[in-house]
């Protein structure tokens, strides 16, 4: 006899079958069956890219690019386009899909001069991380970029991509331009895009006052 404090028999949970609904040439739907951690099976709805390569790790690739130069505040370089599926221009870091045997980091280095014409340097790179666990397996990786601003090659830069527009926040300003941008015009933020403004704006916060130290 099972006494109260028993805890609950639990199963791993684990993918039993994934069928096609319908497939584009960018993205499918499939309906995937599963047995969920009590052991009952059940099914999600689950949208893929069809853009996925077997030897990559991830999907795509988000950029943080922090222009550095001579006497100007590091300003990170920001991506501003209409996006189809949301009807509206977003702000956004630079980013894109990652081609077949490309490394995230050549990716980032790629998408950065396409979409800005700035051409950087590789700081860091995140382990894969997810999008949208919810409703699909996208996946990225973040690529910190440093670029040499007072470099010829990046005082005029040309970018290829004449729909997006290159936009420059200061760093230590960076949530409260954001916010200003969102105050001017109808523009959906990234949620990358303001949780790293949040964390900077926690970065360079000066309290005004020493905070008075309990005994
Ligand atoms: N879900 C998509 N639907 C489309 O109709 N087209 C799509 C989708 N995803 C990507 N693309 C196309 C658009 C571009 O021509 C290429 C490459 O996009 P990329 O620049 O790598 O990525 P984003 O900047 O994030 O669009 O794929």
């Amino acid at each position: 006899m099972s006494k109260p404090e028993d805890p609950k028999v639990t199963t791993t949970p684990h993918i039993l079958k994934e069928e096609l609904l319908a497939e584009g040439k960018w993205v499918k739907l499939e309906q995937t069956t599963y047995v969920d951690p009590a052991g009952n099976t059940r099914t999600w709805e689950t949208v893929k890219r069809t853009t996925r390569r077997t030897n990559t790790e991830a999907d795509g690739v988000g950029i943080i690019a922090l222009l550095k130069r001579t006497l100007h505040k590091d300003c990170v370089v920001m991506v501003k386009q209409f996006r189809p599926p949301l009807g509206c221009n977003t702000l956004e870091f630079p980013a894109g899909l990652i081609d077949e045997g490309e490394t995230a980091e050549a990716a980032a280095l790629r998408e950065l001069k396409e979409e800005t014409g700035y051409k950087g340097e590789v700081v860091g790179v995140t382990p894969v991380t997810c999008l949208d666990p919810g409703l699909s397996n996208c996946t990225t990786q973040i690529v910190l970029v440093n670029i040499n601003g007072d470099d010829v090659q990046n005082i005029h830069p040309t970018q290829q991509l004449e729909f997006v527009e290159v936009i420059l926040l200061p760093l230590d300003e960076f949530q409260s331009k954001v916010d200003d941008l969102l105050q001017k015009e109808k523009i959906i933020v990234d949620s990358k895009v303001y949780i790293f403004g949040m964390g900077m704006a926690q970065a360079f916060f000066k309290p005004r006052e020493l905070p008075v130290l309990k005994q």
